[in-house]
């Protein structure tokens, strides 16, 4: 079977509402392969996401990059994943690593978060990767099995979810992962949810690539195998982007 080419825009915490308007327009204004061949989704900031949703070309969709582990109430500064289900919101990412990192969310708690999301039926980008320290004392795998199972622990359905593998020590940082090393990680990955998950989630899920991808080194990252599209922080804010999103062809000849 083949996977659908995904490519997302993660904005971070970017933007004003004019500069947010620029980029939906470059969006709407270019040609890009058909929606048939590749998934194309952008995550604005939540006070954007209504916009954008309303101005967005149809066959490009949404992502918030957050929601709360469980059913809003008494939580101060959170969203919901009922709230963006209300707002028509398909997709959230979680377990981003600047969360993980800089707000201390745990394996455990990006768990909650990724089974409650798609219990109220968001589609889910969830991230992993390890530290430029975890890779260099040789645990990198170790490291994405366990924020892998604590997903698995609390989901028994995978086709709701894209697996986004971005290094930590690649994000931001204009240092790319090689094709070869996000080849052998995403290819680690895909036999762990074989023994893990099954084979189902294993030959279905989506494995995307994010960390400093940009609109030259996609295309050879493109071309492996268990590469099935990127995640895109800083890049996805420029024209950039529709490269990016264009480098499905170098994968559809590979
Ligand atoms: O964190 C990322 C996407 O979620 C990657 O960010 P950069 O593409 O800016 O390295």
């Amino acid at each position: 079977m083949s996977r659908k080419f995904f490519v997302g825009g993660n904005w971070k915490c970017n933007g004003t509402i004019e500069e947010v308007k620029k980029i939906v327009t470059t969006l709407n204004e270019a040609e890009v392969p058909s929606e048939d061949d590749v998934e194309v989704v952008v995550s604005p900031p939540f006070v954007f996401l209504p916009v954008v949703k309303t101005l967005l070309r149809s066959d490009f969709s949404v992502a918030a990059q957050n929601c709360w582990a469980r059913k809003g109430g008494a939580f101060t500064g959170e969203v919901s994943a009922d709230m963006l289900i209300n707002l028509g919101i398909p997709w959230v990412i979680l377990g981003h690593s600047e969360r993980r990192l800089l707000l201390n969310e745990s394996n455990e708690f990006v768990g909650d978060k990724v089974s409650y999301a798609l219990a109220q039926g968001l589609k889910v980008i969830a991230c992993v990767g390890e530290t430029l320290e975890q890779r260099e004392s040789g645990s990198t795998m170790a490291v994405i099995a366990a924020q892998t199972k604590a997903i698995a622990e609390r989901v028994s359905n995978w086709s709701n979810i894209v697996l986004a593998y971005e290094p930590v020590w690649a994000i931001g940082t204009g240092k790319v992962a090689t094709p070869s090393q996000a080849q052998e990680v995403h290819f680690d990955l895909r036999k762990w949810l074989h023994d893990n998950a099954g084979a189902e989630a294993a030959i279905s899920t989506r494995i995307i690539y994010g960390g400093s991808v940009n609109g030259e080194n996609c295309r050879e990252l493109a071309t492996q195998p268990d590469v099935d599209g990127f995640l895109v922080g800083g890049a996805s804010l420029k024209p950039e982007f529709i490269d990016i999103i264009k480098s499905v062809t170098v994968k559809k000849s590979a």
